[in-house]
């Protein structure tokens, strides 16, 4: 048996500024699994999720992720301050073709704010408003910068049983953690991804992007 890969990098390299920070990345995420990335602060981490996203080019190697697969969840929360957490979730579910958003509302336990302007939330509770994006994407792979930044037990706890649910729904998810989400998933370490001793000069200046 077997299912074809949601995301596949081939010997990998990454940059930021110019600068290599980590060479010969290979992965394979398959429906139904999850990868952790762990490093020291600055080792690439979200530099390598921003490839994976498609925000920005590897400076070697292939990035394979099936056409429209790809959920990215970043330090930042993307809301609209001004809208209600009904209206930023409707805004969202409205792009990705989602109709009802509250089992989303539920499971993110965000019934109860349904109608509070987001910019009136608490950090944790602005942190699930902008995860809860995830469910109604409808995408299969998920690309988790951070996401238990600002979260209580209690939400770390709603929040990896959403990733559970989506993993037993054959979806997938590179998640960049320095807490243990309690998933059975293996861990990629940067460290063990060292830079190329030569880095190619702004192969990559974002400033132009
Ligand atoms: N916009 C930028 N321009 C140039 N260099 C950057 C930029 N953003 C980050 N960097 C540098 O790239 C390196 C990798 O940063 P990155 O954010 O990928 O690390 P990280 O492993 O996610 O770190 P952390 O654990 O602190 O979140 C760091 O040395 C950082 O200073």
């Amino acid at each position: 048996m077997s299912e074809a890969p949601l995301l596949t990098l081939t010997d990998v390299a990454i940059e930021r500024g110019g600068v290599c920070l980590a060479s010969g990345i290979g992965l394979t995420l398959g429906p139904g699994q999850a990868l952790i990335l762990r490093g020291p602060n600055g080792s690439g981490k979200t530099t390598l999720l921003r490839t994976v996203a498609g925000l920005q080019p590897p400076l070697s190697g292939t990035v394979q992720a099936g056409p429209e697969a790809v959920a990215y969840a970043a330090h930042s929360d993307g809301i609209k301050t001004t809208l209600t957490v009904t209206e930023n979730l409707t805004f969202w579910a409205a792009m990705f073709g989602t109709r009802d958003i509250r089992p989303a509302l539920d499971a993110f336990a965000l019934t109860g704010l349904a109608n509070r302007p987001a910019g009136a939330l608490s950090a944790g509770q602005k942190r699930r408003l902008g995860l809860v994006r995830l469910l109604v994407t409808g995408r299969p792979l998920w690309v988790l910068d951070e996401p238990t930044v600002a979260l209580d037990a209690a939400s770390v706890a709603l929040f990896a049983k959403a990733v559970t649910d989506h993993l037993g729904q054959g979806g997938a998810a590179l998640i960049a953690t320095h807490i243990d989400l309690g998933l059975d998933a293996p861990v990629l370490d940067m460290t063990a991804y060292p830079p190329m001793p030569e880095t190619a000069p702004g192969a990559f200046d974002e400033t132009l992007t």
